[in-house]
């Protein structure tokens, strides 16, 4: 959906997979160089973090600042809110910008943490590593194959959950390349 409503990221992250890819299925060779992609991908799980709620239970009683946290009580971390904050992310917190991802997570944001869309600590994500290759191949093969844009039909709508979701579903208006 961000690919489709803007071209010119769409456009330059096609220019860098045919580059760099030639038409072949990308391996983890070309993959490793795809630095564009990767830029949007960190973007896209920004503003739309798949997971954008996590559950901790405070195993003992403790302090955060002024706040006191009883033994027991059910902790609700927003990472779509953290990932939002202009305080951490600037004006454009809530615009689609890869670009801020030109220097990596550490140049992109004020606290290390602040960006955690696969956790963080001792239950970080299992699969991150695998999930991130698989977003670049699969849209590596799709920019190589087809130039897609947003449909009339499509209406915004990110719907919270345990995983986010696009409620009203994604139209695409897709052309053969
Ligand atoms: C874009 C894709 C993905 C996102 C955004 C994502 C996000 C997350 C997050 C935020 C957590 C931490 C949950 C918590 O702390 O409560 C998590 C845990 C986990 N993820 Fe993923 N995940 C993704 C893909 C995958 C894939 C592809 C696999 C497996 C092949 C996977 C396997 C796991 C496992 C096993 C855990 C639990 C780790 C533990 O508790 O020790 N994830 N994931």
């Amino acid at each position: 959906m961000l690919l489709a409503s803007n071209q010119k990221w769409q456009d330059r992250a096609r220019a860098e997979v045919l580059e760099i890819c030639r038409g072949r299925i990308p391996d983890l060779d070309m993959l490793s160089k795809i630095k564009q992609l990767t830029m949007i991908i960190h973007e896209t799980l920004r503003l739309y973090p798949p997971a954008p709620l996590l559950l901790r239970h405070a195993f003992k009683d403790m302090k955060f600042g002024s706040i006191n946290v009883p033994e027991g009580t059910g902790l609700w971390i927003l990472i779509i809110s953290l990932h939002t904050n202009p305080d951490i992310w600037g004006d454009d917190a809530y615009k689609f910008n890869p670009e801020r991802f030109a220097n990596g997570v550490a140049g992109a944001c004020k606290h290390p943490h602040a960006y955690m869309p696969f956790g963080v600590g001792p239950r970080v994500c299992l699969g991150q590593n695998l999930a991130m290759l698989e977003l670049k191949m699969l849209i590596a093969l799709i920019l190589s194959n087809f130039s897609f844009s947003l449909s009339p039909r499509y209406i915004h709508s990110p719907a919270l959950g345990i995983t986010m979701k696009p409620d009203h579903g994604v139209q695409l208006l897709v052309r053969k390349l």
